[in-house]
C-alpha cells in the first residue's frame, strides 16, 4: 500500500513514524495468512487474508484488511473469490485513569454499510477491543456489538479473534485467523 499522503507535496520521502506509536510500532507491516470463520447458522469456512498497517506520519496507523475465499466452493464462491474488506485508523492514548495504561481506539469503515470505532486496552502486544459505536445503515446487517482480541503470539505471528453481536444472537465467534509478517 503506497500512501496518498504527500510526499509530492511535502516533499519528505518516508515520513517517520509518529512518535506516539511507539507501542503499536510493531503492527507496522504487512501480515498475510488464513483465518475460519463462521456463526450460529453460519457453517465454518476458511479464508486467506492479508493485513496492512502503515505509518504515515500522523499519529494513528492506516489499516486495510482484504480476504478471499479459502475453502471449497459454496454458494457461487471458489478459493481466491473476494469476500470481506474492511479500512480505517489505529491510534494508542495514555489511560488518564491508571498509570502507565494505555488506550487503543480504533475507528473502521465496511463496504456493507456499516461503520464502527472501538476502544480497548494494549498490554504488551496484546490489544483487546470492545465496540464502543457501530452505526449501519437501514440496509446493513444488525451488528450491535463486536470485540476483537489481537497479539502476538509464538514465533511472531499476529493471531486475533473477533466476537460478534448481530441479529439479536448473542456475542459469539465470527472470525479468528493467524497471519505472517510478509513486509516490513
Ligand atoms: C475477515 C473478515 C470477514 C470475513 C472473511 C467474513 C465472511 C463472512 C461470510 C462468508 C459470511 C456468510 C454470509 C455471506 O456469504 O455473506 C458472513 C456473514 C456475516 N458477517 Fe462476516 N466476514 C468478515 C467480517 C465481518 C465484520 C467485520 C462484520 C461486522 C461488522 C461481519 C458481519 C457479518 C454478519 C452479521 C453476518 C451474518 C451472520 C449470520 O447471521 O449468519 N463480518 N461473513
Amino acid at each position: 500500500m503506497t500512501s496518498t499522503t504527500g510526499p509530492a507535496r511535502s516533499g519528505a520521502s518516508v515520513p517517520d513514524p509518529h512518535p506516539s506509536l511507539a507501542p503499536l510500532a510493531f503492527l507496522v507491516g504487512t501480515w498475510h495468512g488464513e483465518g475460519v470463520g463462521g456463526y450460529e447458522d453460519l457453517p465454518d469456512f476458511r479464508y486467506e487474508q492479508e493485513i496492512t498497517f502503515l505509518s504515515t506520519g500522523r499519529p494513528a496507523l492506516a489499516y486495510a484488511s482484504t480476504t478471499w475465499w479459502a475453502d471449497e466452493p459454496r454458494d457461487g464462491r471458489e478459493p481466491g473469490s473476494p469476500l470481506a474488506t474492511e479500512t480505517g485508523f489505529w491510534r494508542v492514548q495514555d489511560d488518564p485513569d491508571k498509570p502507565g495504561g494505555r488506550i487503543v481506539e480504533v475507528s473502521l469503515a465496511h463496504p456493507f454499510g456499516i461503520a464502527e470505532i472501538y476502544v480497548g486496552t494494549l498490554d504488551g502486544t496484546r490489544i483487546e477491543l470492545d465496540s464502543n459505536v457501530v452505526i449501519r445503515t437501514a440496509t446493513a446487517r444488525d451488528v450491535t456489538r463486536s470485540v476483537r482480541l489481537y497479539g502476538i503470539v509464538e514465533g511472531g505471528d499476529l493471531a486475533y479473534a473477533i466476537d460478534m453481536e448481530a441479529s439479536g444472537k448473542p456475542l459469539q465467534p465470527h472470525l479468528s485467523a493467524r497471519l505472517r509478517k510478509i513486509e516490513d
